[in-house]
């Protein structure tokens, strides 16, 4: 689905410029689950900017569905792309936020994207919502429609960039079970950032560590069996697992 070889990267120009990451590699399989973690600026956005057609790395080779995409250019509007915050927009209704990635690429006929925004929200649990403002919603739903608008640009690769982070611990639980089923229904395949190691090692088939400091990314397989569910938190191999990730994201914060 996607490879990554050898990708630096870094912000500014001339003296002051500050390296983010180099020599980072990786590789994706159609269908995976995927999760990126790493210390808090080691540039987990910036990459997904630059698989998302955002920014244009300084060096490496990024190859989508098996076809090198040499430019930034070229990435755009082929990965759906979630950032950080939510960003929906507050004077549009969810039905006309969803519409969004329709617009863009107005591709086919709007009667036929309102339909099967509507079966989504019906999917999502967020029936009723169409006419709603995202501030009328509560931080969970907010999350659900900011995924649907990136399912709904109809991309096979999903980058979601931290999407639970803001919310309280049950609903985050419940949004990650929501995710789990979605991702096995949808045959999407999904790069996902995170700061929590045991949503990592819940959600993702392979992690991969970001170093940080200019270094690069280590790969941890996390193959724990499916379908995976929240009681696996107490199991002795689920706290082993989380134990050798954590030690391994300190040993490359020290290095
Ligand atoms: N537009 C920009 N101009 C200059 N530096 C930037 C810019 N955006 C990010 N950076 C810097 O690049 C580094 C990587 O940022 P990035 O947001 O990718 O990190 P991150 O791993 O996603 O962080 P977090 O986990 O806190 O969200 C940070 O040091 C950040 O300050």
């Amino acid at each position: 689905m996607i490879n990554i070889s050898n990708l630096s990267y870094a912000f500014g120009t001339g003296s002051s410029r500050t390296p983010v990451f180099s020599g980072l590699s990786m590789n994706v399989q159609r269908g995976e689950f995927i999760s990126v973690v790493g210390g808090s600026g080691c540039g987990k956005s910036t990459l997904f900017k630059i698989i998302a057609g955002l920014l244009e790395p300084d060096n490496g080779r990024i190859t989508l569905n098996g076809a090198e995409s040499a430019t930034a250019a070229k990435r755009l509007g082929s990965v759906a792309y979630m950032p950080q915050q939510d960003l929906l927009l507050p004077w549009r209704t969810v039905m006309d936020n969803c519409l969004l990635p329709w617009e863009l690429k107005r591709s086919r006929p709007k009667a036929a994207a309102v339909a099967e925004i509507r079966t989504l929200l019906q999917r999502f649990g967020l029936e009723g919502t169409e006419g709603a403002y995202p501030q009328e919603l509560s931080g969970g739903m907010r999350q659900r429609v900011a995924v649907l608008r990136t399912v709904a640009a109809g991309n096979d690769l999903l980058l979601l960039d931290e999407p639970f982070g803001a919310l309280d611990a049950i609903t985050k639980r419940s949004l990650q079970r929501w995710l789990l089923e979605l991702w096995a229904e949808l045959d999407k395949t999904v790069l996902f950032i995170t700061h929590d190691l045991e949503e990592a090692l819940l959600l993702s088939d392979r992690i991969y560590l970001m170093t940080g400091s200019g270094g690069g990314m280590q790969e941890f397989p996390a193959g724990l069996p499916r379908p995976r569910h929240h009681s696996l938190n107490y199991q002795p191999q689920f706290a082993a697992l989380r134990q050798e990730l954590e030690l391994k994201l300190y040993e490359n914060r020290r290095s």
